[in-house]
């Protein structure tokens, strides 16, 4: 195969680095340490059962639970210590937090500190692993509060707990046919294709764009009778298809893996929502703020489309605990909006949409 003139991921951040000069390439150093954790991942996980990678860890009987009170998966427990083994020694970091570990992880004392925290989702969708569908790891990178930096102390949960207007740099990376890494450091959104002879992440899809209209929706519809109805609302609708209120056809998706569903959408438009329901009065919603919505939303956002919790951008969010959850709807610009207004609306649709109060087809 011909080695195509593309730039490199490095050369990438090095371009975008241009636009603040006296950087040290400390953020460089970072985001090319996590795409090399990202790297280790999809060898793992293109390996797959003859990689001996498959399955829970600690056996099928039971296995181990994380601070969510799910079964890990074998793949998780290795994914995540890919990310803190690959960014824990160079410097760049002051902590790290995981959806696989309760608490942050603080960085070994026989190696430098440094001015980031990085929060990570390291397997994305694991329930899909041991099917072969897509999974990734999702990613976000903020700077951590000052005195943190200046002391070099032992990070805690509130160093963590800001809005995901404050990330530096977010994205993730996809492991399907082919492994991507999707990342905006503030500056748009751009894609890059794993060349598996080379190793490297090449700069495949520069300035992503998220089309502000789409006809495709996805939501896991099992979860109806718990929705809200603004939710409801808004499904009902796209059901109704063209003899509806829209006036159209929708297509409804789910791969059950988030970052699948994102790059779906990244690539032609498109809603998700896995929104805040009434399954479980301890848990608002089913996503983590902190190392899923708020990098998500951030590439959302870059990408020109939207991000948001049904009732305000998902980005404004001061979070609360470290793996908070929280209703997420996200993706074309049009549709979030549509639903947002929606939220700000409900008692009005009740009287105008019959679809809601009696045809509905998710009525509970
Ligand atoms: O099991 P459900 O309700 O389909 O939920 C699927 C959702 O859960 C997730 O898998 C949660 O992520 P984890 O696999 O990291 O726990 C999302 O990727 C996905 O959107
Ligand atoms: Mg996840
Ligand atoms: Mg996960």
């Amino acid at each position: 195969m011909p080695l195509s003139r593309r730039f490199t991921l490095t050369q990438y951040l090095i371009e975008e680095r241009r636009r603040f000069p006296g950087a040290s390439g400390d953020f460089n150093a970072l985001i090319l340490d996590v795409a090399l954790a990202c790297k280790a991942i999809a060898r793992a996980v293109a390996f797959g059962e003859l990689g001996g990678v498959l399955g829970n860890h600690n056996g099928e009987a039971g296995g181990s639970i994380n601070v969510q009170g799910e079964t890990q998966k074998k793949l998780d427990v290795i994914s995540n210590q890919y990310f803190t083994r690959l960014n824990e020694w160079g410097g760049q970091l002051a902590g790290m937090a995981s959806e696989e570990m309760d608490e942050p992880y603080q960085i070994p004392k026989q190696y430098p500190r440094g001015k980031y925290l990085l929060g990570f989702d390291p397997l994305d969708g694991s329930s899909n692993i041991d099917v072969n569908v897509s999974v990734g790891s999702i990613f976000s990178v903020l700077r951590a509060p000052q005195d943190v930096i200046d002391s070099g102390r032992d990070v805690v949960e509130a160093d963590f707990l800001q809005p995901g207007t404050k990330q530096m740099a977010a994205g993730y990376a996809l492991y399907g046919p082919t492994t991507m890494l999707i990342l905006t450091v503030g500056n748009g959104v751009a894609g890059f294709t794993l060349d598996p002879n080379l190793g490297e992440f090449m700069l495949t899809h520069p300035n992503m764009h998220v089309p502000e209209d789409t006809h495709e929706f996805a939501i896991n519809a099992s979860n109806a009778r718990f929705w809200e109805p603004p939710v409801k609302r808004y499904v009902d609708e796209c059901l109704a298809g063209k003899t509806g209120p829209r006036g159209k056809d929708f297509n409804m998706r789910w791969i059950a893996s988030m970052v699948a569903e994102a790059h779906r959408i990244l690539m032609r438009g498109g809603v998700f929502m896995y929104p805040r329901d009434t399954k479980d009065p301890s848990k608002p919603g089913r996503l983590r703020l902190l190392y899923e919505a708020n990098p998500i939303g951030m590439v959302m956002e870059q990408a020109g489309g939207r991000a948001s919790t049904g009732r305000e951008p998902i980005l404004s969010v001061q979070p609360t605990s470290l793996h908070q959850r929280i209703g997420l709807v996200f993706g074309s610009k049009n549709e979030v909006e549509r639903i947002e207004r929606y939220h700000r609306e409900p008692v009005a649709f009740k009287d105008d949409n019959p679809l809601f109060a009696e045809r509905s087809l998710f009525r509970d």
